[in-house]
């Protein structure tokens, strides 16, 4: 993301959302040369099979934002308000970024968010991101390894995102399958990146067998597009 302008939110129509993602977008982006320099010995991987997530350092990303970028954003908005979305479930919230443009998905399907973060200084941050956005009331963000949190929850969902790390995401789709509607939406961002991590939630889910239907979106590092059918 080379510059963070208003024109990239435009399709929100909301100010008071669009100005608190831009100053999201902007601390983001001043993270970027230690992304860069994290990413840059990594580059042949993440060019060529993906980063296997086993051999990063989580504590590197204890402060980092890692959101969705405006685009996928965007993407993530429409998707949810053309299937009218009620309930929508995130795996990884971080400072609230890809939260902010669900919940106010929601906000318009007049529908709720669930999301879930372990650390607490992110829950918080986000937290309050998402009050100044003027979003505080279609979001639940549940605090704590969604290994666990998301065990109590009952609800039935109709569009997942799945963006914690990546060797989770199999375990937290298993955990939450059952509770996946007919046509439920279920994205999972960077799986040409992170593939090795990824492996066994995609062949999972693109053996037609198992009861959904599955391709790779070429937005950005690869956001699997995966139908429950
Ligand atoms: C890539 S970031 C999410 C970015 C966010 N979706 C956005 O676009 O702004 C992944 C987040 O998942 C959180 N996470 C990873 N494993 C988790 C787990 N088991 N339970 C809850 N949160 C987890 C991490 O702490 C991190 O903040």
């Amino acid at each position: 993301m080379a510059k963070v302008k208003p024109a990239l939110f435009e399709v929100l129509h909301d100010t008071q959302v669009e100005t608190v993602l831009m100053r999201l977008y902007k601390a983001a982006l001043r993270q970027g040369w230690q992304m860069l320099w994290h990413f840059l010995p990594k580059v042949f991987q993440l060019l060529g099979k993906g980063i296997d997530w086993k051999t990063e350092e989580e504590s590197f990303y204890k402060d980092k934002y890692i959101p969705i970028l405006p685009d996928q954003g965007t993407f993530l908005y429409l998707q949810a308000r053309a299937i009218s979305a009620q309930h929508i479930l995130e795996f990884g919230t971080s400072y609230g970024i890809s939260t902010i443009y669900l919940a106010k998905a929601a906000k318009d399907n007049g529908g709720k968010v669930i999301s879930t973060e372990y650390l607490p200084h992110k829950v918080q941050a986000a937290r309050k991101h998402l009050e100044e956005a003027g979003l505080s009331d279609w979001v639940e963000i549940l605090e704590g390894d969604a290994r666990e949190t998301l065990k109590e929850n009952t609800v039935s969902f109709d569009m997942v995102l799945l963006d914690g790390w990546p060797d989770m995401v199999y375990t937290i789709f298993k955990l939450v399958e059952p509770r996946l509607k007919k046509g439920a939406i279920i994205l999972v961002d960077d799986v040409e990146g992170f593939r090795p991590s990824m492996q066994d939630y995609l062949d999972y889910v693109r053996n037609p067998v198992n009861g959904y239907l599955s391709s790779t979106i070429s937005l950005r590092k690869g956001l699997e597009y995966t139908v429950k059918t």
